[in-house]
């Protein structure tokens, strides 16, 4: 998907919620167990109750690959399952020298047919440009997380001048255009956004961090839109873990849909 069919999709569902499928396979109703594959059980259920009011979906990669090849293959019906004009982000947070990132790239963009894949920058330009080699594929640098170990090297002031999440933002825009790259900040790190927004003011940002980890949707609207919305916001537990009876998927789409909400809300006041 491109920038444009992006920001259309945007446009169309009055929404920049990215809905994260952190599937824990010990958090998930216990009726669920019986099932065939639990863990795509679930996400298909939450994909019925919150596709419309979602733009983007997070299967977080981890949770899959915990569970070996059945866990590979729940994390594959589900993007399977997702429709069509969703937005897939692969959080993989993978990166290492080239001939590895083409294997990761090929791993998420062709063989999964994901939209992006969170990447970490630290080993620098020849570990993120093969993934950049892929036509309508993105590229989600981690720049500034939500985690408080984040400030342990991101927040480094460099001899140069800036802090080294500045540095990661400033290089990266000289190996891909802002129709490739986004970039993640943690909702708890809005404050920055002002900041950010001065060193990329047109490329799309990952946001997670809002509902468990408590940061605020307001703030990092009112601070990070720009004219194309420029914002894919992620709840994950505070969505999917809403509620642990079988009636969890009803709630986790009341939750989404109070998040849509909320995002028309800025949609009109900001963009
Ligand atoms: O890359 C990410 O998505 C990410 C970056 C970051 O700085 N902080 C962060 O929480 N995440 C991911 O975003 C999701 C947040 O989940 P909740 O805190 O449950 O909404 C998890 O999948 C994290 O791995």
């Amino acid at each position: 998907m491109n920038r444009q069919e992006l920001f259309e999709q945007i446009q169309k569902k009055s929404s920049y919620l990215c809905v994260g499928l952190d599937t824990d396979i010990e958090k998930i109703p216990s009726h669920l167990l019986k099932e065939e594959d639990p863990i795509f059980a679930f996400n298909k259920q939450i994909i019925d109750t919150t596709a419309e009011y979602a733009v983007a979906y997070k299967p977080n990669i981890a949770f899959y690959e915990a569970h070996g090849i059945a866990g590979w293959e729940s994390l594959q019906k589900t993007i399977e399952y997702i429709p069509e004009d969703i937005f897939i982000v692969a959080d993989a947070k993978r990166g290492d020298i080239g001939n590895t990132s083409k294997m990761y790239a090929k791993a998420f963009f062709e063989q999964m047919n994901c939209d992006s894949i969170t990447v970490a920058p630290y080993m620098g330009e020849d570990s993120v440009k093969p993934f950049l080699a892929f036509e309508d594929k993105w590229v989600i640098l981690l720049a500034l997380t939500s985690n408080a170990g984040g400030k342990d090297f991101q927040n480094l002031e460099l001899t140069q001048g800036g802090e080294l999440y500045e540095e990661v933002l400033r290089k990266s825009q000289e190996w891909g255009t802002h129709d490739q790259l986004m970039y993640v900040v943690g909702a708890t790190r809005a404050e920055a956004l002002i900041n950010i927004r001065q060193i990329v003011p047109d490329h799309f940002l990952l946001v997670p961090g809002v509902g468990a980890q408590g940061g605020s949707l307001e703030e990092v609207s009112k601070y990070g839109m720009n004219s194309t919305c420029g914002l894919l916001v992620n709840s994950s537990r505070g969505i999917i873990y809403a509620d642990d009876t079988s009636n969890f998927a009803t709630v986790a789409g009341e939750k989404a849909r109070e998040l849509q909400q909320q995002m028309t809300d800025y949609l009109n006041k900001f963009l």
